[in-house]
């Protein structure tokens, strides 16, 4: 008989609370096992095992789903670590590692497969029926369609050895890589770069690169040198819009020994990619976020590409930050790291200007210079639909040379802010207390935080009134607008709402490349795009980042323009860029105008070192919540009164979320042990009754 110790997810736990069962079946720590509960049946994770046991009354086992471990010693401890890092809950660690078919509420799918028909040898006559049916296969080919066409004849084909039967994971794609690969003869930049990070015995490095300076090309070579010698190479990308043209360039140079991890795909997708990694049958992963958990058995390089984009970290439990997890395993499998960008974190330059990282720069473009950038000034600047006659005059140029644009404005839908003319009173959102947007083509009033969408009506709920204010644009307005403009002009419009199919971005991607003059899009158009005839990039409304008074507004506000910036000229054409601005002198715009990314990290980190923000200090926020606004005040500050080694703002109030009132603390400490320690303190005093974030990047969500 065996005692095991299972973390079990349920509200009314404390923290990492673990409960003893026995069993007298097969199991390994890192199984799951389905215990009683209460009146309930549960699923958990085995955390230790033995032989002995002090209690009395333990209840068994009911069933051990996974006699095989599904996490390996690595992950295990990988896990302990972010629960105490992050103060959050194990289990929730456990499951965010693994792909959704494995995780402990899902019924655990055996992987489904299909087969398919690949050509084989053969021999033997066939009737003229039988070689031309077999003439007009195209092979490999799903045999259940062979089998509608005539199944007599394609039994016949495989018993005579011409078809040979294949399994295949269902829905598992081949990928094919629609361009074809070409290895550059690297620049001395370039070449110095690969050089440093390949014999260097530092194990971080961050490459800043300025957009176009050619990246991929040295993230390409030196995933080529590990692979030589036998080891994985994990590569990661912030989000599914970069994906497709990463996963093309990459395929391209290494053929198919690739998964692929991103969120787009459905749980048995993501199966199977987790599958190859487990069964050693691939050498790279690409992927978003969560490709981070991948189960490698050798790692020798980590690539992170974009590694200031905000979605490398998980904003619901566990809050953690991708560029933590990627040092941690790093550590693990003695391999390098390289962090790339054309603007990276705040926290990542400082790191490396004080040698904690090994700095590589690529100052230049490879055959052009850096786009030129005119600010636009719209206090004076006349305009049209929200575009001035600069950017109208350098669009339609475009068109004569067959050249293309990009457009970013970062909001989506039509208007973004339904605003009574009559009483000046906004529409929002009864969950958030958030504006609400009006989405023309769906004709639906939307929240932007929580998603929730209301039927369109034209009164005015305050006062009945029927106009509203028409001056705010969103994309989709943008879209009819360019439309009206420019009749002729192929439009592709990219943004939360046309790319919520499978494989949208992708698609839109593809047409914009073939035959698209405009792209326009929110932050989505702005990132790692690589279209060699793009030679205008149009920022319309680039103020309303600044506006928000987060203490990283700014940083995000020069990452955007300054990336998006980057679109344009990047391969033959010299690039042109204008930003729209009510305020041309603010110090971002004047950074961005000159392409300074250290001027700005010079002047930022005073502003941070003056505040007291990251990467000064560590931070941390608590949010409490209740239907009841003094219970939430209470909590707020019996937390507070906690905090006493640490500096603590607040509790204010923030927005609603689900009808429920919000306070939020922030705690800030020079040592990251003592903001550790503090928040452990209160996590456990609280039993849950507090959200955590560890290390925000942003105040408000
Ligand atoms: N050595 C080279 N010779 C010629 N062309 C190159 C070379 N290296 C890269 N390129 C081309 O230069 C362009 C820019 O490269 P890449 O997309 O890697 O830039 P990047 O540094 O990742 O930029 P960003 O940060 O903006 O994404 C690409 O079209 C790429 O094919
Ligand atoms: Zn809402």
């Amino acid at each position: 008989m065996n005692y095991v110790q299972v973390y079990i997810e349920h509200n009314s736990l404390s923290l990492n609370q673990t409960f003893t069962y026995q069993t007298d079946q097969e199991v390994s720590i890192g199984s799951r096992v389905k215990v009683p509960f209460g009146h309930q049946t549960l699923i958990g994770f085995v955390d230790a095992i033995c032989d002995q046991c002090d209690l009395e009354n333990v209840k068994s086992v009911l069933e051990v789903l996974d006699p095989e471990p599904l996490l390996d010693p690595e992950l295990l401890q990988l896990a302990s670590w972010m629960a105490d890092h992050y103060v959050t809950s194990k289990i929730s660690c456990l499951k965010t590692m693994l792909p959704p078919a494995l995780k402990p509420s899902s019924t655990h799918r055996p992987i489904v497969y299909e087969q398919w028909a690949m050509a084989g040898k053969g021999s033997g006559s066939l009737t003229p029926k039988q070689a031309a049916f077999l003439a007009s296969l195209s092979f490999p080919c799903k045999l259940s369609q062979l089998r509608k066409r005539s199944r007599t004849m394609t039994q016949r084909l495989i018993d005579q050895g011409y078809i040979m039967v294949e399994q295949r994971p269902k829905g598992m794609s081949k990928i094919v890589s629609t361009h074809p690969d070409h290895a550059f003869t690297l620049t001395p930049e370039q070449k110095q770069a690969v050089a440093t990070i390949s014999t260097s015995s530092d194990t971080i490095f961050l490459l800043h690169g300025v957009t176009g300076s050619g990246k991929t090309e040295v993230f390409l070579q030196l995933a080529q040198q590990v692979l030589a010698t036998g080891k994985q190479v994990l590569f990661l990308v912030p989000e599914i819009g970069l994906t497709p043209m990463m996963i093309d360039r990459v395929s391209a140079r290494f053929g198919n020994r690739i998964a692929i991890y991103h969120s787009q795909l459905n749980a048995q997708e993501k199966y199977d990619q987790y599958r190859l990694v487990k069964e050693n049958k691939v050498d790279i992963v690409i992927g978003t976020r969560s490709a981070v958990f991948m189960p490698f058995s050798n790692l020798g390089l980590i690539l992170m590409d974009e590694e200031h984009d905000a979605s490398y970290k998980q904003e619901n439990m566990p809050r953690y930050h991708t560029r933590d997890i990627v040092k941690w395993r790093a550590q693990y499998h003695g391999c390098k790291v390289v962090l790339a960008s054309a603007t990276p974190s705040l926290d990542s330059y400082a790191r490396a200007y004080k040698g904690v990282y090994h700095l590589v720069e690529l100052t230049h473009r490879i055959s052009v210079s850096m786009p030129t950038i005119h600010l636009v000034d719209m206090k004076t600047q006349k305009s049209q639909a929200g575009l001035s006659q600069d950017l109208l005059d350098a669009i339609s140029t475009r068109f004569t040379h067959q050249e293309q644009t990009i457009l970013l404005l970062n909001r989506r839908g039509y208007l973004p802010i339904m605003r009574c003319m009559d009483c000046g009173q906004t529409m929002t959102c009864p969950d958030c207390g958030l504006a609400l947007s009006y989405h023309k083509k769906d004709h639906v009033l939307m929240c932007h935080c929580c998603g929730r969408t209301f039927a369109y009506t034209d009164s005015c709920p305050t006062c009945g009134g029927h106009h509203f204010y028409q001056s705010s644009m969103g994309t989709e307005k943008l879209e009819e607008q360019l439309h009206s403009l420019f009749p002729s002009a192929h439009v592709v419009r990219m943004d939360a709402d046309t790319t919520r199919k499978k494989k949208a971005h992708q698609k839109l991607l593809q047409e914009f490349e073939r035959s698209g003059d405009i792209l326009l899009g929110t932050q989505m158009v702005a990132k790692g795009l690589d279209f060699a005839r793009v030679s205008l990039v149009g920022i319309i409304n680039a103020d309303s980042g600044l506006a928000r008074l987060d203490f990283s507004s700014n940083e995000l506000a020069y990452d955007l323009l300054e990336q998006a910036s980057g679109r344009s000229g990047r391969q033959s054409q010299q690039g042109e860029v204008y930003i729209q601005t009510f305020d041309p002198d603010q110090y971002v715009m004047r950074c961005v105008r000159y392409h300074d990314y250290k001027r700005f990290f010079k002047q930022e980190m005073q502003f941070r070192h003056l505040g007291m923000y990251p990467p000064y200090v560590y931070m941390c926020t608590l949010i409490f919540s209740d239907s009841d606004p003094a219970r939430a005040m209470k909590k707020a500050s019996q937390a507070k009164a906690m905090a006493v080694s640490v500096k603590v703002l607040g509790p204010v109030e923030i927005s609603m979320r689900q009808k429920k009132v919000r306070y939020r603390l922030v705690l800030k400490a020079r040592n990251q042990n003592t903001l550790h320690d503090c928040v452990w303190q209160i996590a456990k005093a609280m039993k849950g009754n507090v959200d955590i974030n560890m290390y925000p990047i942003l105040l408000e969500e």
